[in-house]
């Protein structure tokens, strides 16, 4: 299995209680899906190599340290847009791959939609980014595409992941390790994270189709 890192920052659990707050509007929510980005891919970022190279400071030569890798960030549309303005904020050189996929509603399987990247990809390192980790289907569809363009290694930074999405990255995809805010409990019947934050997409792009919700944050 996989390595699963469950945040234990007190910085990361106050944002997402703020994040699963029916009352958190749009705005908010966009801030708060960035900075938790900034602060989960931190975490992700621990274990990239480096290399040293010559600096010149106002005062002289010095020896400095620089990323090995070409770093990739992959935003699953939509949701997964806001993180990656977070993930960028920290590595402002990597290149942005985006991958269009929606969970049809009735089957739950990942229905593809758009791709966009190089037709000779130099990546070494891929962050994948996608706030929720529901059935894992997305999570799955998204790493066989990258792997299939060639990316060596892979790793998936998620905000809320259900029991069910890690199982389902530990079978088809053992090499990836997932860097998670927190895991929920379960799943719905309808596939949703209990208790979650609702539908992510909808709340960064304030396209919820149910009034009531979008009543809580005129
Ligand atoms: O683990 P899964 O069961 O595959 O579900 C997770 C997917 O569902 C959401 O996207 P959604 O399909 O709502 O598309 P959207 O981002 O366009 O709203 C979410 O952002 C993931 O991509
Ligand atoms: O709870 C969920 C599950 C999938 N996608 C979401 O946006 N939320
Ligand atoms: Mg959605």
């Amino acid at each position: 299995m996989q390595p699963v890192f469950p945040s234990s920052h007190p910085i990361v659990h106050h944002k997402i209680a703020s994040l699963r707050d029916v009352r958190t509007g749009p705005a908010e929510f966009r801030a708060l899906v960035r900075s938790l980005a900034v602060l989960l891919g931190h975490e992700a970022c621990q274990d990239l190599p480096t290399r040293n190279t010559q600096v010149t400071t106002p005062l002289g030569p010095a020896t400095a340290h620089v990323l090995s890798d070409v770093v990739g960030v992959v935003p699953v549309l939509r949701a997964g847009l806001g993180m990656a303005d977070g993930l960028i904020d920290l590595i402002p050189q990597a290149e942005v791959w985006h991958i269009g996929l929606f969970r049809d509603e009735t089957t739950l399987r990942p229905t593809e939609y758009y791709n966009k990247f190089p037709v000779r990809p130099r990546l070494t390192v891929a962050f994948v980014v996608d706030p929720m980790l529901a059935t894992g289907g997305s999570a799955v569809r998204t790493c066989e595409i990258l792997k299939a363009a060639g990316v060596p290694r892979l790793k998936l930074i998620s905000l809320i992941a259900a029991p069910e999405g890690i199982a389902r990255m530990a079978e088809a995809m053992p090499d990836v390790p997932i860097h998670v805010g927190v895991i929920d409990e379960r799943l719905t019947e309808i596939g949703f994270i209990y208790p979650g934050l609702g539908d992510a997409g909808d709340r960064q792009f304030a396209t919820s189709a149910d009034p009531d919700e979008a009543a809580h944050h005129p």
